[in-house]
């Protein structure tokens, strides 16, 4: 696929654009695709959401032509795919469903190996091919290569059915709903590890959903549906949640938006505040005069290397005695690594002694603290990072 690009205004290229794509299904007076049109840049994620009927599943289909668009266009890598053979269209983009449509009487690796045999590889280049994606998606190949379908729990089946729609390694994947049936617990699990098999392959991804959460953590940009596939708005994750185009998306996007920005920025992203620290070999009276003159509740004892271990008020300082101070105090809770959520962080703050969180960098080593106003100031659009 070595076609010429085909820019967009912001000069990324467009690897999927449909164009006025529209189904009517016989015997229907409404569409179920009603003039639908979207591009998606090559190597990002965009989610379709939307509730249950508004023609998600049959746009999807109509991509990979497995439903016959009643009018409009498809390109894909700047070929125009609407009259394409649709067989050999299907084994260059990856398709991953919900019910995983694995064979049940062929083998897991019979099931992976589909298109890389449909594509003529050779069978040691195939049998290569099926233990790479067997290893790709966290399943040990000697043990899983000769099983069968029935033989697996759901999330592994799905793991399954994500290494075979990579199996001849498409630049394009199709998900629709593709966790929707796990546990809550299992699909956060496959969730973070596609994200980080994302990472490596960069392909580019339509992915459907009807579960926001879903489409805010997966999602490069997500495209909001109403009836008959019509976008209600398109925009990356934290556009949307911060200003909802209009009352559909706000209703869709729910009363937890707020929560739900604070689960996108990383307190790795911030710049935190400054807070009174000594280290073990502060003079009592020194810290003692330090949090007067700061006037703040408590001090942050660091150790020798810098990490943060206690919080010492005037009652802890009056009752020294003696011991270096990153021994005395109460602990110093809710640290947060540059990774660390600011909605975890308000998770940590809300059960800790001086309701803050210390931001630390991946050596553990102190960095400044988070406190509510940063997480009001992100919750409502702005930086709030002045805090004091
Ligand atoms: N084969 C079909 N024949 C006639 N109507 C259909 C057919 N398939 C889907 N529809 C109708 O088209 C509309 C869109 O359906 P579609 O399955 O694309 O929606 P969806 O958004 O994927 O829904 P869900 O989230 O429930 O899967 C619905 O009104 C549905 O009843």
């Amino acid at each position: 696929m070595t076609s010429p690009t085909l820019p967009d205004t912001d000069g990324r290229r467009v690897m999927i654009k449909l164009e006025h794509l529209t189904k009517v299904y016989p015997g229907s007076a409404k569409p179920a695709v009603d003039d639908l049109s979207l591009d998606v840049y090559e190597g990002e994620i965009v989610i379709l959401v939307g509730p249950s009927g508004c023609g998600k599943t049959t746009t999807m289909k109509m991509i990979n032509r497995i439903i016959e668009p009643t009018s409009g266009r498809i390109v894909i890598d700047d070929a125009d795919v609407t009259r394409a053979n649709p067989d050999l269209l299907r084994r260059r983009i990856g398709y991953v469903i919900q019910q995983t449509g694995l064979f049940p009487h062929r083998t897991l690796a019979q099931n992976i190996a589909t298109v890389p045999k449909l594509l003529g590889w050779d069978p040691d280049r195939v049998r290569a091919r099926v233990d790479e994606l067997l290893e790709l998606v966290n399943l040990d190949p000697a043990i899983y290569r000769d099983r069968y379908p029935k033989h697996l729990s759901g999330g592994q089946a799905q793991r399954v059915g994500v290494a075979r729609a990579l199996g001849g390694d498409p630049e394009v994947m199709l998900m629709d709903e593709p966790f929707g049936a796990l546990d809550p617990i299992t699909r956060e699990r496959l969730q973070s590890e596609f994200l980080r098999l994302q990472a490596e392959l960069h392909k580019t991804i339509v992915f459907v959903t009807h579960d926001i959460d879903e489409a805010i953590r997966m999602g490069d940009r997500i495209a909001i549906l109403q009836e008959g596939s019509t976008i209600a708005q398109f925009d990356t994750p934290e556009r949307i949640l911060a200003a909802p185009a209009n009352d559909f998306v706000a209703e869709f996007v729910g009363s937890g938006a707020s929560l739900r920005q604070l689960g996108l920025t990383r307190v790795g992203e911030l710049k935190p505040a400054e807070w009174v620290t000594v280290g073990p070999d502060t003079p009592r009276q020194e810290a003692i005069e330090l949090l007067r003159r700061d006037g703040g509740p408590a001090l942050l004892a660091l150790d020798a290397d810098g990490r943060p271990r206690r919080w010492l008020d005037l009652t802890a300082l009056h009752n020294f005695n003696g011991q270096p101070l990153d021994q005395a105090g109460v602990p110093a809770a809710a640290i947060l690594t540059p990774q660390a959520t600011l909605h975890d962080a308000l998770n940590e703050m809300i059960t800790a002694d001086y309701a803050l969180g210390v931001a630390v960098d991946d050596q553990g080593r102190y960095r400044g603290v988070i406190d509510i106003q940063t997480l009001n100031g992100t919750a409502r659009g702005g930086s709030g990072q002045d805090l004091r």
